[in-house]
């Protein structure tokens, strides 16, 4: 069966890998992207961005200082913008996305936020307004713009932000202002040096009513000079863990003016006469972050595969140790341990990908909601993208760590990329709300979900299996070999833990209440409970979606596809064989059996594991990583990479010249 990557000259260990492939790469690979021809256009971006000479980096950004960084990814982004459409079709959204990463990278650009924050709140949340009036410029780029909720003192308890926006009726304008150091707006992307424009999010008050967090367009910058406008102060925070090249930032507001129709007022209303009207679902005026976290599930999902690529093809390259005595060093990928650490994260891209093509479509049905004045999918759809957005992340930051301490010593170095993929991705567990705080509101909607299911009332599809009636005993081992019936068996256990889980939480929840807590205290002493129900809950919705993705899949990759979903559940079993046991639901006995499959598993997908991660189709300019190159050739490419440090560029450097050389010849002297 053919895999697509092999090529002359490659590394000969990849290529045996790839010879023993089972399945075509490139169906799997369509029907990933969704379909050949996506496919095919993700490779004709590739191709003409690898050729151009506008997006080459001479010196790796590894050895650059940040300031040159940011200067390299403007020039790039200032070349994707006037000649995108050479590149791709600027209006649809992957190729975009494809191109941005293959032309810039993943550690922020100056239009980052622009387009996944600024334009996507106008969009979502303005009114004709000012959307007549911004967006065409915005989307021209004579306004480029941040999204600037965050503040020094507060992020995750949107209602207890301090930025002020005060209706002035005489003027029809709403007055601006940070009245505190905490109230400094920190953190946003771009709001720093590139942007300006902001979206703002202000505590509105009308009449010295305060009526709650609410959006406001503020222009930030003069648009001639990109000098701050008088009353307004702005900056980059300074140094972080990673997104090197954006300029997060801070920003204080001096009582500024803006008229009225800057507030973002398509759900929630300020009249010329300062009458409010509020949304039709109170919590509309978030949506800006329900899009963001659906997205992010994208977003990560890659990350972890780019990952899980530069493990597998380094593992099969690496050869170091024997398993038996008198026999050649093994490919590393031999070793049960380092199967065992990197194939399920194979099966977990694969599945965070699946579960956000179902995200999408839930998204796209709300929106569509929204416009005909329904909202009745936004709860669900909120709730599930929380727990999503939280699970996901930290899932993928524990395998981005697993599959760069597989690769040993070299994963340390940056030359793997896997450090620097790590820290962009794991800023995902902080942003769009810490994922503690996101867990606690998939738990609240658990409690709905246990009291609906309780009364016998209609579930929601999130927790429609909240419904169902346990069997009492899980059919784990018991299906007599039927791989199908099998997973019907792990998805039921999981099911069955997550809803009593949920239960439990409940009950605790209602005991302390019983017990003399208010509501809220009580909450406080059971949330690591609620949490824990929130996950299992969570990685249930992306186990069900896995499932429906393979079942329906293409008969030619449907064994392949199959015995990966065979990995993933058995390992998601084993992951959570307490929850399974707790209760008696599953025996000792099941949990071996379990292990015994997953075993079993990592021997089936041995020969296929290089060609599932080529399957992902991530081009070498998008894994920017030595160890995990298309052709294997790692070690002579590692050697050319340390070449380049600036370290190098001298035999003595002034470092040693100036104290090191010196001291030695003090000491020598003192002999
Ligand atoms: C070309 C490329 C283009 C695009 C790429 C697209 C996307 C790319 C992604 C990123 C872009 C690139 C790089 C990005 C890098 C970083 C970006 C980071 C940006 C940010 O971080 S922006 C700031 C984000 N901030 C937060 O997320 C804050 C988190 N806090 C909150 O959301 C809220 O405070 C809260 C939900 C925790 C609590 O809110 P509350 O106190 O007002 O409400 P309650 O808890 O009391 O709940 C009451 C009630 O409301 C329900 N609820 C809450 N929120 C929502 C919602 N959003 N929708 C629907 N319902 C909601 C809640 O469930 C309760 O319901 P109940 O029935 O009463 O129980
Ligand atoms: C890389 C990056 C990019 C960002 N980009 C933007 C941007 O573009 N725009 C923007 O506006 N913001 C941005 N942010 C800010 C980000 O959205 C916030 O940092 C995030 O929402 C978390 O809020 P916080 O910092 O207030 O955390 P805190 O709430 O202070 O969290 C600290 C700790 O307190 C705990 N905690 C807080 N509340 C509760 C609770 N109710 N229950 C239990 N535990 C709790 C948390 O779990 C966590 O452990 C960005 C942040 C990062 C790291």
């Amino acid at each position: 069966m053919p895999n697509r990557c092999i090529k002359e000259g490659d590394n000969p260990d990849l290529t045996k890998e790839r010879k023993t492939c089972t399945f075509d790469t490139d169906e799997l690979t369509a029907n990933l992207y969704g379909s050949r021809n996506n496919m095919e256009r993700r490779r004709e971006i590739t191709k003409k961005i690898s050729a151009d000479p506008d997006f080459a980096d001479p010196i790796p950004h590894d050895f650059l200082s940040r300031e040159k960084c940011i200067e390299a990814t403007a020039k790039k982004t200032k070349a994707v913008v006037q000649r995108g459409s050479e590149f791709c079709d600027v209006t649809n959204y992957y190729e975009m996305l494809h191109l941005i990463n293959e032309a810039i990278g993943i550690g922020g650009y100056p239009l980052a936020l622009h387009y996944g924050m600024f334009l996507p709140a106008l969009e979502g949340q303005a009114e004709k307004e000012l959307t007549d009036d911004i967006i065409p410029r915005a989307k021209n780029l004579e306004v480029i713009g941040a999204y600037a909720q965050t503040e020094m003192g507060h992020g995750t308890n949107l209602r207890e932000l301090e930025t002020t926006a005060t209706y002035d009726k005489a003027t029809q304008e709403f007055i601006i202002n940070t009245p505190t150091r905490s109230a400094m707006k920190w953190w946003p992307g771009n709001l720093g040096k590139m942007s300006n424009y902001a979206v703002v999010t202000c505590q509105l008050f009308i009449d010295g009513r305060k009526i709650g967090p609410h959006n406001f367009l503020v222009q930030l910058r003069c648009e001639k000079t990109h000098e701050p406008l008088p009353g307004i102060i702005v900056g980059d925070i300074g140094p972080k863990m990673a997104f090197d090249t954006n300029d997060n930032g801070f920003l204080a507001l001096d009582n500024i003016r803006v008229p009225r129709k800057n507030m973002l007022m398509k759900h929630a209303k300020v009249s010329p006469d300062g009458v409010y009207t509020p949304p039709m679902h109170a919590k509309l005026n978030y949506g800006t972050m329900v899009y963001v976290r659906a997205h992010m599930l994208y977003a990560h999902g890659q990350f972890l595969a780019t990952a899980a690529i530069v493990a597998t093809r380094y593992s099969a390259v690496r050869r170091q140790g024997r398993i038996e005595h008198g026999v050649p060093e093994v490919q590393i990928l031999d070793y049960q341990t380092q199967q065992h650490r990197i194939f399920p994260q194979i099966a977990r891209a694969y599945a965070i990908i699946f579960t956000y093509m179902d995200i999408k479509d839930q998204y796209d049905a709300m929106i569509k909601g929204i416009a005909e004045g329904q909202t009745d999918l936004l709860p669900d759809l909120h709730a599930i993208t929380s727990g999503l957005k939280s699970v996901v992340t930290h899932m993928a930051g524990l395998g981005i760590e697993q599959c760069r301490m597989a690769c040993g010593g070299h994963g340390y170095s940056d030359a793997s990329g896997l450090p620097k993929l790590y820290g962009v991705q794991i800023g995902g567990c902080t942003y769009e709300g810490e994922n503690m705080v996101m867990l606690q509101q998939t738990a609240r909607y658990l409690m709905k979900a246990v009291a609906s299911a309780l009364q016998g009332k209609p579930l929601s599809h999130s927790v429609a299996y909240f419904g169902k009636k346990s069997s009492g005993k899980s059919r784990i081992g018991k299906e007599g070999g039927d791989i199908a019936r099998e997973h019907e068996a792990m998805l039921e256990a999981l099911e069955h833990a997550a809803c009593r889980l949920s239960v439990e939480a409940s009950q605790m929840w209602e005991k302390r209440g019983r017990g003399g807590e208010t509501k809220e205290r009580a909450w406080n002493g059971v949330t690591v409970e609620m949490n824990r129900a929130a996950r299992v809950h969570t990685r249930v919705f992306m186990a069900r979606s896995f499932h429906r993705r393979v079942t329906s899949s293409p008969p030619s990759i449907r064994p392949v596809l199959t015995d990966l979903l065979s990995l993933y559940l058995h390992y998601e079993c084993v992951d959570m064989a307490h929850h399974l046991l707790e209760d008696g639901f599953c025996s000792g006995e099941q949990i071996r059996y379990l292990k015994s499959r997953l075993y079993e598993d990592l021997t089936t997908l041995r020969p296929n594991a290089v060609s599932l991660v080529d399957s992902f189709d991530q081009s070498d300019r998008e894994l920017n990583s030595v160890l995990g190159r298309r052709d294997g050739n790692v070690y002579e490419a590692l050697y050319q990479w340390a070449r380049k440090s600036e370290l190098n560029y001298t035999d003595v450097l002034p470092a040693v010249q100036k104290y090191v050389m010196p001291m030695m010849e003090e000491n020598r002297s003192k002999l």
